[in-house]
């Protein structure tokens, strides 16, 4: 600081003020951390320039931070990423210059319309908004696991998901009650990661079930906002890929498997564990539905083969096509339950009927299992794979589009 530089506090923060003549007009230049633009403000005798050029981002922090941005564990959610994609937009080539894209493509809507919210922000402000916002990411998704460090991923190494193994039982449990246990991208994964975890562990039998109030609302329906720069083909190309990963491992799954629901199953969650488990308990609380047509979609988990051999292709077509919901006791008369239980007495009854099946010879029930699945199993992933094709198609539709910015404008989430 030279002679003429005072240092002021303003309660949050130093400002630097430099005094020098200029032309008989007194000029105080202040470096001011947060400020983001240059700004000039003009007084009868004295100009102030508020600047920050000691701290505007360099490349080297923008490409760093770009790649943080990889490494972060955690989604910071679609709101910031339209943030993050906007500024870097922004700050590498400028204003928006895109056109607008139409009303049905949501994602690049959304983009565009971020990108476009910035107007005329210089680059640099841009790049400097960009570090800022990564830095604060970073530090905000590292605290909260420090703070919280999620006791279902400490105990298990899920986000997602609880799982416990006790008793010859390997429990898996949903876990984003908030979120009705809607399947996030994360959440397949590690339900894939779990069942083949529990094909190889000493557990006799596995059951899957979900915290809260919901057994699970299906697919998370934000999925579908998350656009990779491949576009919207990409997506559902992508989608189509997990998705058949997803249900082989269900069509895979050696050992007893045993679906326990006490409250409301939705979508596609249903589809592959009701049809591949070897039993499913419910509760009278309970209901089924999939509502496949009202998205737009097209069945899938092989339920378009698997329901309507075991309900009856009528009643299956309801269920599917038009989207009926099924209370317990529907679905348990139609065989697609295995049993309905009081919803009070629901998990004392269940688990003791697990407990006792889990000390039957493990070996015996899992060959038994497979004698029982095998013949269809070819079959099975036959059906997989065409019903992903079919639906990658329908996921490119104004029907499934619009039923999905339906959903997440109602949810304020576009
Ligand atoms: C890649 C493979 C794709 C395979 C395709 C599979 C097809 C399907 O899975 S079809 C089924 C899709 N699911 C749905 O259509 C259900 C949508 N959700 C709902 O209709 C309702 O949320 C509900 C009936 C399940 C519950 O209604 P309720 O009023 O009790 O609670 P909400 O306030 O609506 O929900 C709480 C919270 O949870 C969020 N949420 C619930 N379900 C989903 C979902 N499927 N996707 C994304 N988010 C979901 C909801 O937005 C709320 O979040 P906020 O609290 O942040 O608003």
């Amino acid at each position: 600081m030279d002679k003429h530089s005072i240092l002021v506090c303003m309660g949050w923060e130093q400002l630097e003020i430099r005094l020098q003549k200029c032309e008989g007009w007194e000029q105080i230049e202040i470096s001011l951390p947060n400020c983001s633009s240059l700004q000039v403000i003009s007084f009868p005798v004295v100009q102030l320039h508020l600047n920050r050029t000691a701290m505007r981002a360099s490349q080297k922090d923008f490409e760093n931070a770009m790649n943080q941005v990889k490494l972060l564990k955690k989604d910071p959610g679609n709101e910031v990423k339209l943030k993050l994609y906007s500024l870097y937009k922004q700050a590498t080539e400028g204003p928006c210059n895109m056109p607008k894209p139409g009303v049905f493509d949501l994602i690049n809507k959304a983009k565009w319309d971020a990108w476009n919210a910035l107007g005329s922000l210089p680059k640099e402000t841009a790049r400097q908004n960009y570090v800022d916002l990564v830095s604060s990411l970073s530090s905000s998704l590292e605290s909260s696991s420090q703070v919280e460090p999620g006791t279902d991923r400490k105990s298990t190494g899920y986000e997602t998901l609880m799982v416990t193994s006790e008793d010859g039982i390997t429990k898996i449990m949903l876990n984003r009650p908030t979120k009705k246990n809607a399947l996030n991208v994360e959440m397949y994964h590690e339900i894939m990661h779990a069942l083949k975890a529990a094909s190889k562990d000493d557990s006799a039998i596995t059951v899957l079930t979900g915290n809260g109030d919901y057994y699970s609302s299906g697919n998370d329906l934000t999925n579908f906002t998350d656009i990779p720069p491949g576009g919207v083909e990409e997506k559902a190309k992508n989608g189509a890929v997990l998705l058949r990963e997803f249900v082989g491992c269900f069509i895979d799954f050696p050992k007893p498997l045993i679906a326990s629901g006490q409250c409301p199953a939705l979508g596609h969650l249903p589809s592959p564990s009701l049809g591949y488990s070897i039993a499913v308990y419910a509760s009278d609380r309970a209901t089924f539905h999939t509502p496949f047509s009202h998205l737009g979609q097209s069945p899938e988990g092989c339920s378009s083969y698997t329901f309507p051999k075991i309900m009856s292709p009528a009643k299956a077509t309801e269920m599917l096509v038009f989207g009926k919901k099924l209370t317990a006791g529907e679905a348990c008369a139609q065989g697609l339950v295995t049993e309905v239980f009081p919803d009070s007495t629901f998990q004392k009854e269940v688990w003791t009927r697990l407990k006792a099946f889990a000390k039957l010879p493990p070996n015996a029930m899992r060959i038994s299992k497979e004698i029982i699945r095998n013949r269809e199993k070819e079959k099975l992933h036959a059906v997989n794979a065409e019903e992903c094709s079919v639906l990658q198609g329908r996921w490119l539709s104004d029907e499934c589009m619009n039923a999905v910015v339906n959903f997440l404008s109602r949810k304020s989430k576009l």
